[in-house]
């Protein structure tokens, strides 16, 4: 059992986040219930953006890869904080716009923009169009002759690296949906047909090699890869890039066993790759870009659910079953995630239990955490998971007519609520009799 730095345990024996204890918490809104640590987002956020201050002088934005958890709130923190953000839907630009989002600071990404979404993102002035094919630059630049603009892109390349990752969230080998990989000359390829249509402007390139990665190697080589190919199409092409996006990807702490490096590590380490080629290149230093999702939001949050069935079936197993479950969290049912957990009502017992919680959906698979080592739970207990900030609520749906959970922000041992928990008229307000 491992409690995040973050929390801590008061005198009654709850456990605590940004000051609020999680029983009251569960009390006061119900379970499940997801909670994000506001001030550790924003931490995380300002330690990005210092080490791209003292590494690369601050010569370049991070973007907060809002997939990871889009909501309004989350826009607001990231604007306050100076970010940009990465979306990747038309559904994420418009969130992020009605919660007062500078477009300018937007990159929209994808790998099947449609029409209308690229529409709609050049309509709102989006920063920049991260393109993925040349089907897309097709669309972008008759949009932008229609409107009379011109559209700023980065175009998506596959360096061709292996992200030790999970093969799910492995994005920069060439066997990928996303993007032109280099190796086979798509890459070169769409830089030379970018060239020719008359509304676009390239400012760059981008690469994303995968998610939940602890290594710092695979960044580097993916950073030095890109700056050989700005080398290539500078040298053939006559294209300079201003701008360099290497995107996210960096791993956070689930289990005791993960190890991830400190960011700070990463963007010195990559800083430091990016320089150097440059240099022996005589390639200009691009303006940097990253794109952090998890690493941003993934541990500041826990979800509280409230135990209920707790069925020990002799020489199996015992299962504890809580009343969410894949429809808030599907990354066990997804990837085979790990998680660990707590008794938010008696944080400092003792695990001597092995137990497997598991959700309310009517699949087997429907596991929240596999053997979790846990005092005993009993029904009525309030069971905190941990790291649930990253791709739960923004992954819920509501399988089994499920309402996804409410989510508050607490802060300074105040809470507030900024997701609304459904309600059965949710469910049915898109349904006709
Ligand atoms: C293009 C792009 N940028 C950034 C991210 C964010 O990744 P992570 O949450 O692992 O930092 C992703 C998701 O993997 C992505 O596809
Ligand atoms: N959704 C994934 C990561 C994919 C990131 C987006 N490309 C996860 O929960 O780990």
């Amino acid at each position: 059992m491992f409690i995040p730095k973050n929390l801590s345990v008061n005198e009654k024996n709850h456990l605590v986040i940004g000051g609020c204890d999680t029983v009251d918490l569960a009390k006061e809104y119900g379970t499940p219930l997801y909670v994000m640590d506001e001030e550790h987002i924003r931490t995380a956020m300002r330690a990005y953006k210092n080490s791209l201050n003292s590494f690369y002088s601050g010569n370049g934005l991070i973007l907060y890869a809002s997939k990871a958890l889009s909501t309004m709130y989350m826009y607001k923190i990231a604007s306050e904080e100076g970010l940009g953000a990465d979306v990747v839907s038309g559904g994420e630009l418009y969130t992020a716009l009605k919660s007062g989002f500078d477009s300018e600071k937007i990159y929209f990404h994808g790998n099947n923009k449609t029409y209308d979404e690229l529409e709609f993102a050049i309509g709102e002035n989006v920063g920049r169009i991260v393109a993925d094919n040349a089907r897309e630059l097709d669309i972008v630049n008759e949009i932008c002759e229609k409107k009379g603009k011109t559209a700023k892109v980065l175009f998506r390349i596959k360096p061709g690296v292996d992200a030790h990752t999970h093969e799910f969230i492995s994005t920069g080998q060439i066997d990928s949906k996303f993007g032109v990989a280099i190796e086979n000359g798509e890459a070169f390829e769409i830089v030379k047909y970018a060239k020719s249509l008359k509304n676009l402007e390239i400012a760059g390139l981008h690469c994303h090699i995968g998610s939940q990665i602890f290594s710092l190697e695979p960044f580097k080589l993916a950073a030095k890869i890109m700056i050989e190919f700005a080398e290539k199409i500078k040298n053939e092409l006559g294209v300079e890039i201003s701008e360099l996006n290497l995107g996210g990807g960096f791993g956070i702490k689930y289990i005791e066993s993960d190890t991830p490096p400190e960011y700070e590590k990463y963007i010195e380490e990559v800083s430091k790759v990016i320089k150097t080629e440059c240099a022996e290149r005589n390639i200009k230093m691009p303006f940097i870009l990253m794109e952090p999702g998890r690493s941003l939001v993934g541990d500041a949050g826990i979800t509280l659910y409230t135990a209920g069935t707790v069925k020990d079936i002799k020489n199996v197993r015992k299962y504890v079953s809580v009343d969410g479950g894949m429809g808030d969290n599907p990354r066990y049912i997804l990837y085979g995630a790990e998680y660990d957990a707590a008794i938010a009502n008696r944080a400092n017992e003792t695990a001597d239990e092995v137990v497997t919680i598991c959700g309310k959906c009517c699949e087997s698979g429907d596991i929240i955490i596999k053997d979790a080592k846990m005092p005993k739970i009993n029904s009525g207990d309030i069971v905190a998971v941990m790291s649930t900030g990253a791709y739960n609520y923004s992954m819920a749906s509501n399988y089994n007519r499920l309402c996804r959970p409410a989510m508050v922000f607490v802060k300074n041992g105040k809470a507030s609520l900024k997701v609304k928990r459904e309600t059965y008229e949710d469910l049915i307000k898109n349904d006709i009799l």
